[in-house]
């Protein structure tokens, strides 16, 4: 009597838990008919324990996605084994408002799923879900991912221009150069120097020469396709990758840009400041070694387009060693 007495209140306290357990209880029969819905899912959907009891879940819940959770479903019967649906692979099962006050800026209730298989003496013919909320660390993972990515962004582009930085370019550059190289495809390497730049800056004072800069950058990043690659190579030295491109259109490409320099002027307060660039371009060949090497050909070709005179754009050659 005594021992009855104690299981009854046993029963009595496992189902008060369940009802206030601050976690998503569902228990679903082999029709997927719902069986039990404790307070959790009652206060995030709104719908009692009494009013839903033995309605087909999928039914009464048409946003969830039915195919992939009725094959979780099967293979948690077929194997006897719990699963478990991180917010990672799918942020959330049931569409629940988020209203917690520290993470207000999610919209929905990020969630961890168990499927449970719930034995009887006849076999398994039920299944729990379980639903956790963790909008929280799911928030403050996701915080943590943008910020790194905005780190990392930082760490590889040069604050005044917005360009790649040197480092960054460097890379990208190696990585273009083992990409062409491998398939034997055409690519070229331009580098761009501003003429005179430091009678700018002792003219107009640093701040213009800064300026000028960014305007170079400017009329550079718009003549580039998506593909290609700049960056900001030095203080008044630029670099690009562009690629599927032989010397031939390079030259294009850069006669383009400089001309388009050469007729462009740089307002800084009332002044109007005049540039020039020069331009040196070296196509990627086989046999070319090392990336090295195609930097440094465009180097060249550049030193000698200072030496015509400058505003000018020069083709790598061998004779140019
Ligand atoms: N305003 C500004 N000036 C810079 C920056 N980085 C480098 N410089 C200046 O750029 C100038 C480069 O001068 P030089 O290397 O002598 O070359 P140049 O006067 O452009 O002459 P050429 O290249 O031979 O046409 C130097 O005076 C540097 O101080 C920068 O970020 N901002």
């Amino acid at each position: 009597m005594e021992n009855d007495q104690s299981a009854m209140n046993e029963l009595h306290w496992l189902i008060d838990m369940v009802q206030t357990i601050d976690v998503g209880l569902v228990v679903l029969d082999r029709n997927n008919d719902i069986q039990l819905w404790n307070g959790f899912m009652e206060n995030h959907s709104g719908v009692s324990p009494n009013s839903i009891k033995g309605k087909n879940l999928f039914e009464t819940f048409p946003k969830l996605p039915a195919d992939w959770l009725k094959q979780k479903m099967q293979s948690v019967y077929l194997l006897k084994n719990r699963t478990f649906i991180s917010w990672e692979q799918r942020p959330y099962v049931f569409e629940f408002k988020n209203y917690r006050p520290i993470t207000g800026r999610a919209d929905f209730m990020y969630q961890n799923i168990t499927l449970l298989p719930l034995a009887s003496l006849t076999g398994i013919h039920h299944i729990c879900i379980i639903v956790y909320d963790v909008t929280d660390i799911a928030v403050n993972k996701l915080q943590l991912k943008g910020a790194n990515e905005q780190l990392e962004l930082l760490s590889q582009t040069d604050g005044l221009t917005q360009l790649h930085n040197r480092r960054h370019w460097q890379e990208c550059m190696e990585h273009e150069f083992e990409r062409f190289n491998r398939y034997a495809d055409i690519a070229s390497l331009v580098m761009i120097d501003i003429d005179n730049f430091k009678q700018i800056n002792d003219k107009y004072g640093h701040p213009a020469g800064d300026k000028v800069i960014q305007h170079i950058a400017h009329l550079l990043k718009n003549a580039l396709r998506e593909t290609d690659c700049a960056g900001r190579y030095g203080g008044e030295e630029f670099s690009a990758v562009l690629a599927k491109t032989n010397a031939t259109d390079a030259l294009q490409f850069t006669e383009r840009l400089r001309t388009q320099i050469e007729a462009s002027e740089v307002s800084y307060k009332d002044q109007k400041i005049k540039v020039t660039v020069s331009l040196g371009i070296n196509a990627l060949h086989s046999g070319m070694g090392s990336s090295s090497s195609w930097l440094s050909g465009a180097d060249k070709a550049l030193y000698q387009a200072k030496q015509m005179g400058r505003n000018k754009s020069v083709i790598y050659t061998d004779e140019q060693e």
